[in-house]
């Protein structure tokens, strides 16, 4: 078995959790209160404006030519996927971007908590390292697309949001990313195989927690 199939097995139960999420399930079905996109929205800016510098540490991580250019790549096309995404919601939702070029007024805890993870194994990991840390967020979108694709919200911005991730390009973008993460584990010792599957099961979980921080309009408690 392919070491990104032993990861997506090892994950499985905390993915089906956020496959039936509320917050998913209601942007698959039109239920969800517009209040808890907009929120959602304004974190998930936030978050790709960090996301796409942790590809860009994978970048300079790289060490060939080609996938130092591809990871760049990648951070460029995060920021396309945002503005292509966001800014028609941004309309739609009366939302704005701050002078850091993302829509959150303050990141709530987890999505700084997020984000941190990512950065603590972007600067202290390998390029293998970073890709484990960055494909469940591609590839668990990528599933939820699939999985939604058929559904028809009756919500112009759900059913954009939905489309998004079920599209061809987005497929694209995340089979490059689990081929990469196969090729990093062939050349890894089980050590660096450990913490990759670490660092991927964390994502994961914060994947859910992100979900559940934007259905729940997370606040810092004090
Ligand atoms: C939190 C989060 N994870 C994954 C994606 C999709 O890449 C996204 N937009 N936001
Ligand atoms: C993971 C992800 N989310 C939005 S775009 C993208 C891939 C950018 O390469």
């Amino acid at each position: 078995m392919k070491f990104s199939e032993q990861l997506r097995k090892k994950a499985d139960s905390i993915w089906n959790a956020s496959f039936e999420h509320p917050f998913v399930r209601g942007v698959a079905d039109g239920s969800l209160p517009i209040e808890c996109f907009t929120y959602y929205v304004q974190q998930d800016s936030f978050y790709l404006s960090r996301f796409a510098q942790v590809q860009a540490i994978g970048a300079a991580k790289a060490l060939d030519f080609h996938t130092t250019s591809q990871m760049a790549f990648h951070a460029k096309s995060t920021f396309d996927a945002e503005h292509m995404l966001h800014e028609g919601f941004a309309k739609d939702l009366g939302l704005e971007k701050n002078s850091e070029g993302h829509m959150a007024e303050e990141p709530a805890p987890t999505a700084v908590a997020y984000t941190n993870h990512l950065f603590s194994v972007a600067y202290k990991g390998s390029l293998g390292e970073v890709i484990a840390a960055i494909l469940p967020c591609y590839w668990l979108y990528w599933e939820i697309g699939e999985k939604y694709k058929g559904s028809t919200p009756e919500h112009p911005v759900y059913q954009k949001w939905i489309d998004t991730y079920g599209d061809e390009w987005f497929a694209t973008l995340v089979k490059e990313q689990i081929n990469r993460l196969d090729d990093c584990a062939k050349k890894a010792s089980a050590e660096e195989k450990q913490r990759m599957e670490s660092i991927f099961i964390t994502s994961s979980r914060y994947e859910y927690m992100f979900w559940e921080m934007s259905y729940t309009l997370e606040k810092w408690p004090v």
